[in-house]
């Protein structure tokens, strides 16, 4: 804690919720936090204790910021899963199920990202609006375009967003011309990708590894992804198990795997550093893998509904011990905000209930956690953010739930202190609060929304 230091740290007060693997939901009220000036958390007590911490930490009652009633801090949103390139057409195209919604509108879109001016407009349009929105970790899919993906990770750093960024492997595809790769050129503009990312050594951006989906890819290829992901010990992320038809396609291009899990597992890819996308129709046995091998799901749930695509079971999931996040998933999914990812999480989870009354919903604390430290958890990213721990970055959003001009009515808080708890259900769940309530955002300490330009 030496490091801290006012004005170059930070001191906090005020409400603050978050996570822990012990509670889905922990509601520190009149609590002090301090940002040391690396952007860390240095200390969370209780504000009667206000005398001892700033004695130790040296700081001074002025110096503190104190937040306003009806506002809290909670935990920057963890995005595990979002095509940054599919943000051009966010919205539209959503009347086809997987694999024609691929041919029809995404590979057609995606292989425009050669247009270096195309890929800086809408990538820099997908980074400031999932910030603004609250998403403070994002991991992206980009395109097969190596520049291009290159300056994704520039715009996120720039912007200061913690992010995974994709440049996308397919040596596959029959139905768009020019958009795809030779085995050859999809294993060395990944290692020049990965190269020239980390040679701009930002803080917060990393490389991730990243063949589409089995059948995109040629096991040759699988294989070469594996090794470089082992070789260089990074992230991994891809689909799996999303659609029927696409499932019976990998059990007919991958005759000898006993299952879509196992052709990843075959060729190295799943580590516990992988985040698959989906998982709609994996089997116990599945999901036994991604434990025993600690690779993680990301639940997609306006991308599911979007593309009728299948309902994830996340309580089988959570149940199997599987890490699990949240994932936006546009533009199968429409909406760029994690805030949607929670609400749908929650319905789709009622549509099971539906179907069976003997289902366990999932509670909002529940899905609060999916998409807060679920989804750093899912990334390995948990040692740096997630929630308000001691030693971790402090990436959060500060929300006021009755934000002037904002969505929410605080009718049945009228004159009274609204509980806590109340102020995130309504936010979160129920009364569709949206990035009018997200007055600041931080990332690793540093305030970057408002934007400053
Ligand atoms: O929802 C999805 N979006 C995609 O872009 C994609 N590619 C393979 N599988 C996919 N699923
Ligand atoms: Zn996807």
């Amino acid at each position: 804690f030496c490091s801290f230091q006012v004005p170059g740290g930070h001191v906090y007060r005020g409400t603050f919720v978050h996570s822990t693997q012990q509670a889905p939901l922990q509601i520190l009220e009149d609590a002090l936090l301090g940002v040391d000036t690396e952007g860390k958390i240095a200390f969370i007590g209780k504000g009667a204790e206000l005398d001892r911490l700033s004695k130790t930490f040296g700081f001074s009652p002025p110096d503190i910021t104190q937040l306003e009633q009806h506002e809290f801090f909670m935990p920057g949103m963890v995005d595990t899963h979002i095509h940054a390139s599919q943000y051009s057409y966010a919205g539209t195209a959503l009347d086809m199920p997987l694999l024609q919604w691929l041919n029809t509108y995404t590979f057609p879109v995606e292989s425009r990202f050669k247009d270096l001016g195309f890929a800086h407009r809408v990538y820099t349009q997908v980074v400031k609006r999932t910030l603004r929105n609250g998403t403070t970790t994002a991991c992206y899919f980009a395109t097969i375009h190596t520049d291009a993906s290159l300056l994704l990770g520039q715009i996120a750093n720039d912007f200061g967003q913690r992010a995974l960024v994709g440049k996308v492997c397919m040596d596959r595809n029959n139905s768009v011309k020019h958009y795809k790769e030779t085995n050859q050129e999809s294993q060395e503009e990944t290692c020049r990708f990965i190269a020239e990312l980390l040679g701009k050594k930002y803080p917060l951006v990393k490389p991730v590894v990243t063949p589409r989906f089995a059948p995109s890819c040629t096991g040759v290829l699988l294989g070469q992804l594996g090794e470089i992901a082992k070789n260089n010990n990074l992230h991994i992320q891809s689909h799996i198990s999303e659609n029927a038809e696409e499932v019976k396609l990998v059990n007919e291009l991958f005759p000898e795997s006993e299952s879509y899990t196992d052709v990843y597992h075959k060729y190295n890819l799943l580590t516990d550093k992988t985040v698959m996308a989906h998982g709609c129709y994996l089997s116990d046995e599945e999901l036994a893998l991604f434990r025993e091998t600690g690779a993680s799901l990301s639940h997609c749930p306006n991308s599911n509904i979007s593309l009728c695509s299948g309902v994830l079971d996340v309580r089988n999931v959570l149940k199997h011990k599987v890490k699990l996040g949240l994932g936006t998933d546009v533009a199968g999914g429409y909406s760029a905000s994690m805030l949607d990812a929670v609400r749908r999480a929650l319905d789709s989870s009622k549509v099971l209930t539906i179907q069976d009354p003997e289902h366990e919903t999932l509670s909002f604390e529940e899905v609060f956690r999916l998409a807060t430290l679920g989804g750093s958890q899912a990334l390995s990213l948990d040692d740096q953010t997630g929630n308000f721990e001691v030693g971790k970055d402090f990436d959060a959003l500060r929300v006021n739930v009755a934000a002037p001009g904002g969505p929410i009515d605080l009718i049945q808080c009228d004159g009274l202190k609204c509980a806590t708890q109340h102020l995130l259900y309504v936010y979160l769940s129920s009364l569709a609060g949206d990035d009018r309530n997200i007055v600041e955002v931080f990332v690793a300490g540093r305030k970057v929304v408002p934007f400053t330009e």
